[in-house]
């Protein structure tokens, strides 16, 4: 229970019609979760707008309405807070109505389209094998402690986050580390936390059916960074052809990591195969679990949070040599027979080509590599032919399937992505909506020794048909097939 005066720090309000010794029992932006005492803000969403839910909100016993504009005709005794930007309001009203709990933790935020939950979870099992309390906040999970939180998104809503990041404080963590989209950027998902670092790890093709051109999607990242504030640290993928770009207007420490340019923190890649990395990471030469060049970086990245964060350098190496990083990133099963099967979440054109690269880098001889891929549906439609044609440049056979296809038709999906697949590699590819049976195929058609990659649903235990999400785990169906072979 809060009173409207103590949560309004920061807030930029135009207008106040009634009084704000008014109590409050939650913060919300969801008419539909309004009770009794509830401060309702009504943001201008993709789909709707939530302004036409003020007068629900009220029914529903909302004390205070935080809004744009003035509903034509006001109902019941309460308060209304006029804002220029309900979304920035609902953030600082959420983190001040739990108490500003990311200013009690330290926070360490990562950005950029492919490594996010990679750097983040890598971090959190970091900290937590150097003996701290820690949080995160990730697409696969969030997790207090060893507590296991399901995740709905990959940077939750301000109240949810804010709610998260308090009970981390309650339970005594020291320091959290979560994942900042560029969805959760540009809707001030994270407005008013207040973080000790900022991670980049690389900007590349993707969301552009949300932010619509590539330079709003910067932008978008790059607010991360300009509002970081001077005591925390922006630590940039220099080798990133936009690692610049990002610091360019932050007042934070900036900091950089790199494999081919200069930088603050260093890696050179020793050897890379598929037991692991041989790396000479600032300066030391250290073997760790994890496979293929971009995890070089993420490591890195991991491993340069933990120096400005003041942790010991060779505890941090000996932890993060046995760290394996987030569920169902290069994840890989070998069957009875010898067939390899790597499940992993590229599913953008940059990481798809990232990690087949990687396939073609450590395999042994001329084994076969077949790729298995499909693309969201009610996301960025522009990214399908380009990830269908670095498949194909990329592998020796490709099944074209549904990933989520969601309200979309899935055949569309892979029509959209068949137009990315030139005649010379028309012959290679085989398109089946079913994913199982893409999978029982692929199977069918590996001979021993080859390699069957499964992209873009990693961690994902579902498909999502129609807005219902039914179970189905790709790690699973390929060792349940790996048992019919021999
Ligand atoms: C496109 C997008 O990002 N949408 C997010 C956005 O919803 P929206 O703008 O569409 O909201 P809306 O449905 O138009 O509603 C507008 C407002 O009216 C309110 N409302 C609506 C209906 C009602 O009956 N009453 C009511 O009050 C809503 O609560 C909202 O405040 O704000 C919601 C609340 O924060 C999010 O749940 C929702 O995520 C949707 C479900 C989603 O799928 N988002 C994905 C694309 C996403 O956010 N992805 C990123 C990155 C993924 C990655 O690369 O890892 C993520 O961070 O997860
Ligand atoms: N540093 C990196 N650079 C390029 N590709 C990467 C990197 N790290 C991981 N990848 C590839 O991207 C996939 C997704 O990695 P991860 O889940 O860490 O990214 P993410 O940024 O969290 O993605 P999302 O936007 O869905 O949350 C991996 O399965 C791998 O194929
Ligand atoms: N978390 C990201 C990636 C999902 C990857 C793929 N499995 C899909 O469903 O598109 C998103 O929601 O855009
Ligand atoms: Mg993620």
């Amino acid at each position: 229970m809060r009173y409207l005066s103590e949560i309004l720090d920061g807030v930029a309000f135009t207008e106040l019609q009634g009084s704000a010794d008014v109590e409050i029992t939650s913060v919300t932006a969801d008419s539909r979760k309004v009770s009794a005492g509830t401060l309702f803000v009504a943001v201008k969403g993709t789909l709707v707008d939530g302004h036409d839910y003020i007068e629900q909100a009220v029914k529903d016993g909302a004390v205070v309405v935080i809004c744009e504009e003035l509903p034509g005709h006001t109902v019941g005794e309460v308060d209304y807070l006029m804002v220029a930007n309900s979304a920035a309001a609902l953030g600082k009203l959420a983190s001040n109505y739990y108490d500003t709990p990311s200013a009690k933790l330290k926070l360490v935020g990562v950005t950029g389209t492919n490594g996010k939950t990679t750097v983040a979870t890598l971090l959190y099992q970091l900290f937590t094998d150097l003996g701290y309390k820690c949080g995160l906040i990730s697409t696969v999970e969030n997790k207090i402690g060893g507590k296991i939180i399901p995740s709905t998104h990959t940077t939750p809503d301000p109240v949810a986050l804010n709610s998260l990041l308090n009970d981390m404080v309650e339970s005594g963590c020291d320091y959290a580390f979560m994942e900042v989209s560029s969805h959760a950027v540009a809707q001030h998902r994270i407005e008013g936390l207040q973080f000790s670092g900022g991670i980049f790890t690389n900007l590349t093709h993707d969301h552009l059916d949300y932010h619509k051109t590539f330079d709003n999607y910067l932008k978008a990242k790059k607010a991360f960074f300009d509002a970081l504030p001077k005591n925390a640290f922006a630590l940039t993928n220099i080798d990133d052809r936009n690692g610049n770009v990002m610091l360019q207007n932050t007042r934070a420490h900036k900091k950089s990591y790199a494999l081919k340019s200069m930088a603050d923190f260093k890696v050179k890649v020793l050897e890379d195969q598929f037991s692991g990395l041989l790396l000479n990471i600032d300066g030391e030469e250290v073997w760790f679990k994890m496979v293929g060049m971009f995890n070089a970086y993420n490591l890195l990245a991991a491993y340069a949070t933990a120096m400005l964060l003041d942790q010991d350098k060779a505890k941090t190496l000996t932890s993060l040599s046995k760290l394996t990083g987030a569920e169902g990133r290069f994840d890989y099963v070998i069957s009875p027979n010898k067939i390899i099967g790597i499940v992993d979440y590229a599913h953008t054109p940059d990481a798809v080509q990232n990690v087949l690269s990687t396939i073609k880098d450590i395999r042994k001889g001329t084994e076969k590599v077949i790729t298995i891929i499909g693309c969201g549906g009610d996301r960025d439609k522009t990214k399908r032919p380009v990830m269908a044609k670095v498949a194909c440049d990329w592998s020796d056979k490709v099944i074209l399937t549904s990933d989520n296809p969601r309200s979309e038709d899935p055949a569309q999906i892979i029509k959209d992505m068949e137009a990315g697949v030139d005649t010379s590699n028309q012959r290679k590819t085989i398109s089946i909506i079913d994913r199982r049976e893409a999978i029982k195929t692929a199977v069918h058609l590996a001979q021993p020794g080859d390699i069957i990659l499964l992209a873009g649903k990693g961690h994902e235990k579902y498909q999502d048909v129609k807005g219902v999400k039914t179970h189905f785990d790709d790690k699973e169906e390929l060792i349940k097939l790996f048992k019919t072979v021999s």
